[in-house]
Formats: structure tokens, sequence, C-alpha cells
């Protein structure tokens, strides 16, 4: 078990050009009210070349917010004081909960919850495991926020998308992100049910040209070009590590590199190979796009995966059973007080130092 440490900046983007200014076609699909967005684009008029928008700024906001893959500052603002105003609280710490890991927000104590339903302007939770809940209480002392379901890239969500509801958790107030995933571990040395504290990530949908802060960048937020190399909290890292020697879990415990798949199939073992020679340990479909805007706007990290089933790289393992979300959620169910205490006690040691 080896020590870490780390440093912190910040970000948004703007809506991309195509709707962020009314000077080209409109969208159609959701509509605002009764009208529907091609009939509003109707309504524009023709000036010097240019397309006149007779929106008004709340119906273009609208439109906006229904069509776009990100989302502006004041959007994200107006979300962020809803839930600071009804809570009546505002969170230090945010917690994402991953698949089948929703108990980790049932330890918040005087809890004030929004369902992603009602909070304006917010995605919602398609997956099961992920009961789409914000969760706004106590822990341990702590002010903290809970999502019991995040968005994943599979279901749809750009990848902005995905990771907006960090940026709200920066302007309610939060300045520590603890985001927990299910993955697959392809360290051979990874048994099922252990934690494996992230201390880096390979990722690999940035590989492929995708980020979630492509496009304009908001300097309220963050810079443009964010250095990523000490991502995870080394601090956090270590106190975890103390944390789990003192739960008795320390041979369950590892420190190892993530990497995010689109999904939503599990991988093959050509992939599952090319990952392990990339120094990928664990396997998911999630976090890193969170994690890439929570230190776009310099919030501390600490993030985990619970292994939850093996990934084996050899084609003569094959007859093992396939991952199934199944097994996913009944391995997160059991493991989900270890979970919950390693949780529970880092910010414990977070508050106390505040
Ligand atoms: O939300 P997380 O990353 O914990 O969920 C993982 C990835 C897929 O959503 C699902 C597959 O079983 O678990
Ligand atoms: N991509 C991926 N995500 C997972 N989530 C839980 N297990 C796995 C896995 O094996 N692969």
């Amino acid at each position: 078990m080896t020590g870490y440490n780390a440093k912190g900046d910040m970000a948004t983007s703007n809506g991309n050009h195509r709707n962020g200014h009314c000077n080209g076609s409109s969208s159609n699909g959701n509509g605002t009210g009764d009208r529907q967005a091609d009939d509003l684009a109707q309504e524009n008029q023709t000036n010097n070349g240019k397309i006149q928008c007779s929106l008004t700024p709340e119906e273009l906001r609208a439109l906006r917010v229904l069509n776009e893959d990100t989302y502006p500052y004041e959007v994200i603002q107006e979300i962020a004081d809803f839930i600071v105003k009804g809570a009546g609280m505002r969170p230090k710490i945010g917690i994402i909960c991953g698949s089948g890991l929703g108990s980790l927000a049932d330890i918040i104590t005087d809890a004030k919850i929004f369902e992603y339903e009602k909070i304006p302007n917010f995605p919602v939770s398609t997956v099961e495991g992920h009961a789409g809940k914000l969760v706004v209480g106590h822990l341990e002392g702590a002010i903290v926020m809970a999502m019991q379901g995040r968005f994943h890239f599979y279901e749809g969500y750009p990848l902005a998308k995905c990771s907006m509801p960090v940026r709200v958790m920066k302007l309610c107030g939060v300045e520590y992100l603890f985001a927990t995933n299910a993955a697959g571990g392809i360290n051979p040395k990874y048994a099922v049910g252990d934690i494996m504290l992230m201390h880096d990530h390979v990722n690999m949908l940035g590989f492929a040209g995708n980020s979630p802060l492509q496009g304009p960048n908001d300097p309220r937020f963050g810079p443009r070009f964010p250095a990523l190399v000490n991502s995870y909290n080394k601090d956090l890292i270590n106190k975890a590590l103390e944390i789990g020697k003192s739960m008795g879990i320390e041979s369950n415990m590892h420190v190892g590199v993530y990497s995010c798949l689109g999904g939503p199939t599990y991988e093959t073992i050509a992939e599952l190979k090319a990952l392990r020679m990339m120094g990928v340990d664990a396997v998911g479909m999630s976090t890193v796009h969170e994690v890439i805007t929570a230190r776009h706007c310099d919030m501390k990290v600490f993030a985990f995966s619970l292994i939850t089933n093996k990934c084996s790289t050899e084609y003569s393992d094959m007859k093992d059973e396939e991952a199934t979300h199944e097994e996913v959620m009944s391995v997160a169910k059991n493991r989900q007080k270890a979970c919950c205490e390693l949780v529970a006690r880092l910010v414990r040691e977070i508050q106390a130092e505040s």
C-alpha cells in the first residue's frame, strides 16, 4: 500500500454554437409548452442574411436546455439555488453512488430528498440500481449531498450532461467529490468484493475525442486546458487506506487505475487484454467524466471502485460465467456495509479537520 496526494482547478461550457445564440437553425424535439421548436423556428425572420429570433429569452433558454448537450452557467446556478433553498443547507461533500451502492445515501440523516424528475432541467435515471434521487443532509457532522443514481453515456446522454450534476454540486458549495462505481477487476490480484481506490484513470472515451469539457469553455467554472496529473487526492487516498486497515479490510483494498468505456456492453477478451496492457486495473462505464468535470472546477476528488466481477484476459477462461448486471447489483448489495463505513469515516476525518 503506497502513499499519495493532489491539487485543483475548475470550469464549464456554454451550449454549442448551434443553439447557443439564436442565429442558426432552431432545433426540434421536445418543444416548449404547446409550441414545437420547428413552429418556433418558422417565426424567425431573415434580416441581412442572419436569422432574427422572435423568441423571448425564457423560451430560448427552455429550448436550449431541452435540446442542448451542455448547460450554461446560469442554468446550473438556478438548479443549485433550487437545491440549496429547498434543502435549507449548503453541502460541502458530494457523493455519487455507483450501481447498487445507493445505500451510501441511506446513512445520511435529517435528509431532504429531491427526485430527479422534480429538479428543474435535471436529467432522469434510466438504469436499475440508480434510484434517481438527490439526498441532502448530515453525515458524521458534515453536510453532504448524494446522488442516488448517476447518468451514463450509454443511456444516450452526452458526457457533459452525464457530469452536469458535478457542476451543480460545485455551485451548491461542494468542495469534495466522492465518486463510487461498480467495476470489473482486470488486475488478476483483485477479487470480487474488493475495493480499489482510484489513483488514476485512462480516459478511453477521451482517446476517441469525446470529453465532458468539449465546446466553448466558461472560465467561471475553470480553465480551457485543465491539468489532470494530480486528479485523485493523495491525502484522501492515504486516509482511506488507514481507515481500511482499522476496518480490517486492508487485504481487500487496492490502489489502482480505472478506465471507463462507453458501454453498455461488457468487454471482449481482446479489449480486456488491451486495457491490461495499458495498465488498467478495473473497468467500468462511468466516473472518469465526472472526475474531469470536478477537477476542472477545482474540487478535491476521492473515488473508488467496488470490484463486482472478475474480468479474465484469457480465452481459456471463457467457460467462466459472463458478467451480468444482476451479479453487479448483488455484489454491491453484499458489500454495501463496508462501502458505507469507508465513506462515513472518511467524511468524519474531513469534517474533523475543518
Ligand atoms: O454507475 P456505475 O459505473 O457504478 O455502473 C456500472 C457500469 C454500468 O452502469 C453497470 C453495469 O453493470 O454498472
Ligand atoms: N465496463 C464494465 N463495467 C462494469 N461494471 C461492473 N462490471 C463491469 C465490467 O466488467 N465492465
